[in-house]
This record gives C-alpha cells, sequence and structure tokens, in this order.
C-alpha cells in the first residue's frame, strides 16, 4: 500500500483560495478526520469545517472527494480549498500530518498517475510543458503532447515493429523448404522500409517541438554603431542594452524575450563586430560570432549613412538584412528592410517579417513534433537499430531480429513501457511540488 501524500497545489504565498491535494489509500479516511462525516458524494464539492484533532476549527474549506481509479492519479484522492493564508494553509498540513499523511515529493502526483497507468511519458511530459507554457503555441504542443498526440504514434510504431519482428522470428523458426532466398526481405522488408522513411521524417523537423520549448532564438549582428542596440531596446519597448554613440559599447550579451506569432523568442544584441581594440571587446566579439552561429536566425544590421557597409560575413541565406537610420537619409538597399532605431519607422515590417519567420518554422503540422533531446535519442537510436537491422534481413536474420527488438525497446522507453529508473527520475523531477 502505498503512502497518502499531500501537497499545496497552488502557488505558495497568500491568495484567495488555496488547493490542497491528498492521494493515497489513506485519503478517504483523512477527509473524514478533518472534514467530518458524511462523506461528500464523488466529485462534488461540498462546504465544510475543517478541525484538527483537537476540534479547533482551521478554517471553512470546500472539500471534494475522488476514488479511484477514477481520479487523477488512479488513487484515492481528495483536495480541500481552503482560504489561502499562510496560517490556514500550515494548519491544515499539520493536521494532515497527524493523520498520517507525508509531504509529496516534486512531481509525485503525476508519478503515481504514470504508474496507475493514467498516463504515458510523453503524457506526463506534455502536463509539464502545458504548466511551463508562457505562450499561446507553447500550450497548443503541450495539450497535444497531453492528448497522446506522441504516444500514440510511437505506440503505432512500436506494434508495427512487434509485427516485423513476429514475420522474422517465423522465417528463422519455420524456414519454408521452397524458400527462395531472400523471402524475409520480400515479406519484412517493405515494413521496415516505411518505419524508416517514417522515423526519418520524424526527425528531419527542423527541431520544431524542441524550439516551441525553449524558445526561438534570434542574433542582432553587425558592425560597431550600426544600432544593434538601439533597435533590440526599440523591439523589446525597454532600454534593456546601453546606447551610446562609442562605437564597441556592447560587450556582453544581453537578451530580451519577445513573443511573436504566438511562440516564444530570444532576441540577443551582441558586441560590433570589428577588429577588437582590447581583450574585452574581443571577447565580447568571440561571443557575438558564437551566439551568431548558434542562433535560429540572424538580424544583420547595416548603418544606411555608412556609404561602404557590407552585411556581415555571418550573415547566411535566409537571414534579414536590416538597414538602420532611415531618418538620416538613408539609401534603401535592395533586399533589406529600412528602419529607424530612433524614430521607429520600418518596425511595423520589420516586426512583421520577424513573425512571419517564426510562424513559418513553427507554426503546427499535421504530425506530431518531439519535443526534447529524450526523444530524439531514442527514435535516432531506433532509426540506427532499423537501417542495421535492413541491411542484414537476408544474410542474417537472426541478428536482424535483434535490431528490431532493439527499435521495439527505443519506443518503449519513449513512452514509458519498460522501466528506466533514470528516465522517470530525470521527467519527474521537472515537476513543482504539488504536481
Ligand atoms: N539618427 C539615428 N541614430 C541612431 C539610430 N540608431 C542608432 N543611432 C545612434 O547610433 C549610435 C550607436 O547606437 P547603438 O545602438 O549603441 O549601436 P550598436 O550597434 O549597438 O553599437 P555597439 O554596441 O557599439 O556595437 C547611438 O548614438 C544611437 O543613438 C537611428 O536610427 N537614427
Ligand atoms: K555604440
Ligand atoms: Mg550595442
Amino acid at each position: 500500500m502505498t503512502d497518502t501524500i499531500f501537497a499545496l497545489s497552488t502557488p505558495p504565498g497568500r491568495s484567495g483560495v488555496a488547493v490542497i491535494r491528498l492521494s493515497g489509500a489513506g485519503s478517504g479516511a483523512i477527509l473524514d478526520a478533518l472534514a467530518g462525516k458524511p462523506r461528500p458524494r464523488p466529485r462534488e464539492a461540498a462546504l465544510r469545517r475543517l478541525r484538527d484533532r483537537q476540534n479547533a476549527t482551521l478554517d471553512r474549506a470546500l472539500v471534494l472527494w475522488f476514488p479511484g481509479p477514477a481520479s487523477f492519479t488512479g488513487e484515492d484522492s481528495a483536495e480541500c480549498h481552503v482560504h489561502g493564508g499562510e496560517a490556514v494553509i500550515e494548519g491544515v498540513f499539520e493536521a494532515l500530518r497527524a493523520e498520517g499523511a507525508r509531504p509529496a515529493e516534486a512531481g509525485e502526483f503525476t508519478r503515481r498517475a504514470f504508474e496507475n497507468g493514467k498516463l504515458d511519458l510523453t503524457e506526463a511530459e506534455g502536463l509539464a510543458d502545458l504548466i511551463e507554457a508562457e505562450t499561446e503555441g507553447q500550450r497548443e504542443q503541450a495539450l497535444a503532447q497531453m492528448g497522446g498526440a506522441l504516444k500514440t504514434l510511437y505506440e503505432g510504431w512500436r506494434e508495427d515493429l512487434i509485427a516485423i519482428l513476429s514475420a522474422i522470428e517465423g522465417e528463422i523458426d519455420f524456414p519454408d523448404e521452397d524458400d527462395v532466398p531472400g523471402a524475409l526481405a520480400a515479406t519484412a522488408g517493405p515494413g521496415v522500409g516505411a518505419l524508416i522513411a517514417a522515423l526519418e521524417t520524424h526527425l528531419d523537423d527542423d527541431r520544431r517541438g524542441e524550439i516551441v520549448r525553449r524558445g526561438f532564438t534570434i542574433a542582432i549582428i553587425g558592425a560597431p554603431n550600426a544600432g544593434k542596440s538601439s533597435i533590440l531596446n526599440r523591439l523589446a519597448r525597454r532600454e534593456a542594452a546601453i546606447v551610446t554613440d562609442i562605437p564597441g559599447t556592447t560587450r556582453d550579451i544581453v537578451e530580451v524575450r519577445l513573443v511573436l506569432a504566438g511562440f516564444p523568442v530570444i532576441l540577443a544584441d551582441t558586441a560590433g563586430l570589428r577588429e577588437a581594440s582590447d581583450r574585452v571587446e574581443a571577447e565580447g566579439v568571440r561571443r557575438a560570432l558564437e551566439r551568431a552561429r548558434d542562433a535560429d536566425l540572424r538580424l544583420g544590421v547595416i548603418d544606411g549613412t555608412d556609404k561602404g557597409a557590407r552585411p556581415p560575413d555571418a550573415l547566411r541565406d535566409g537571414d534579414i538584412l536590416i538597414v538602420n537610420k532611415s531618418d538620416l537619409g538613408a539609401s534603401d538597399s535592395l533586399g533589406a528592410i529600412a528602419v529607424s532605431a530612433t524614430t521607429g519607422a520600418g518596425f511595423d515590417a520589420l516586426e512583421a517579417e520577424l513573425s512571419a519567420r517564426v510562424a513559418a518554422r513553427l507554426s503546427r503540422r499535421e504530425a506530431p513534433a518531439l519535443s526534447r533531446a529524450r526523444h530524439r535519442e531514442a527514435v535516432e537510436a531506433a532509426l540506427s537499430a532499423l537501417r542495421r537491422g535492413r541491411a542484414r534481413l537476408i544474410d542474417a536474420p537472426e541478428l536482424a531480429g535483434e535490431d528490431v527488438r532493439l527499435a521495439i525497446r527505443a519506443m518503449e522507453s519513449l513512452t514509458g513501457r519498460i522501466d528506466v529508473e533514470d528516465v522517470l527520475d530525470r521527467v519527474f523531477s521537472q515537476f513543482c511540488i504539488g504536481k
């Protein structure tokens, strides 16, 4: 029998209402002790006086009773919606401890839900992402994953693999006398090929799902005094970076977070690119180039009043070129967006272009996106096992069977069908207490 656990499921601190959650076999008896009998009807709120063992009133609260298995965790569970004051919460905690419940660890409610088959590992991750979601695009992706989009995909592939494995094993155990060589390649080959193609497509996603989670990164780069920091400040609508007329003002990377097209964006201002005059600036330039390399998109800035200005070398195909200082009568440059960080001219067009780029890269497609490095690693492992298996389908079917078995294991580690303790710890430790 599992412990009965409790936690505050709303954020700590003062609030109108605080929700204290309870789960485990002792939940019903503990609820009776605090809220009195009769127990409320399942899943219906009832207003009750909460009391401790000395019959002192702790609060008047809404209480709910969720008998297992039809509860979030699958166990008997209860909720007390108390007034969100520290003394009330502490008093209820004290009374719960006195009745034998213990404080929950981070993610323990969700882990129990997983262990009771209420959700698979990808759905649990989706729930963690939903709690963390700050933008519409993140919410959409998290809801899809929590609703089983990845689970359905991975479970489907697992079933396909099992069918392939049984075809291979059948051939090994009962080889047909008059089988032509390569019979197995004919029966199992197409299925393996189709799965390899499906896994390749799933992996070849421009890291869309991972970027939706962590944020799309944009680096502003260009020569000193081109106006990079001024542009960052205008896009951020605050004075995040220092602006002066001294070339080489910015050294460290200055990051601001924006929401564009419903997605999180991390915009980075960098040091002006030039042959640096001192060690501090040289380090700034090194960091600028590194950030430019790693970013999902680069904004190259040139000073329109500088006739000899050229686009930065670090700019790549598909990046955006901005000609700044249009208020000083800078000439239009082909394919570039003309702006003035001083007057704000051209920023509507710039923001529209940035939003369009982010949306084009991150908008939801038909197929669910993998959203974590964990998914990528496991799908890559399955893919390389399958490629190996396909190559030895004819000459070494036993070994090909082993490869398919490895691919099945990779799928099972994704959904949590097989116990991989460190994976479970990693997934559930991301939750905060009370989830
Ligand atoms: N007239 C005009 N001046 C601008 C504009 N944008 C920036 N400036 C000025 O240009 C100078 C340099 O601006 P910054 O934003 O510091 O330029 P930066 O590219 O960040 O420079 P470093 O950090 O030194 O590489 C400052 O004096 C700004 O006020 C603009 O659109 N028009
Ligand atoms: K400057
Ligand atoms: Mg600067």
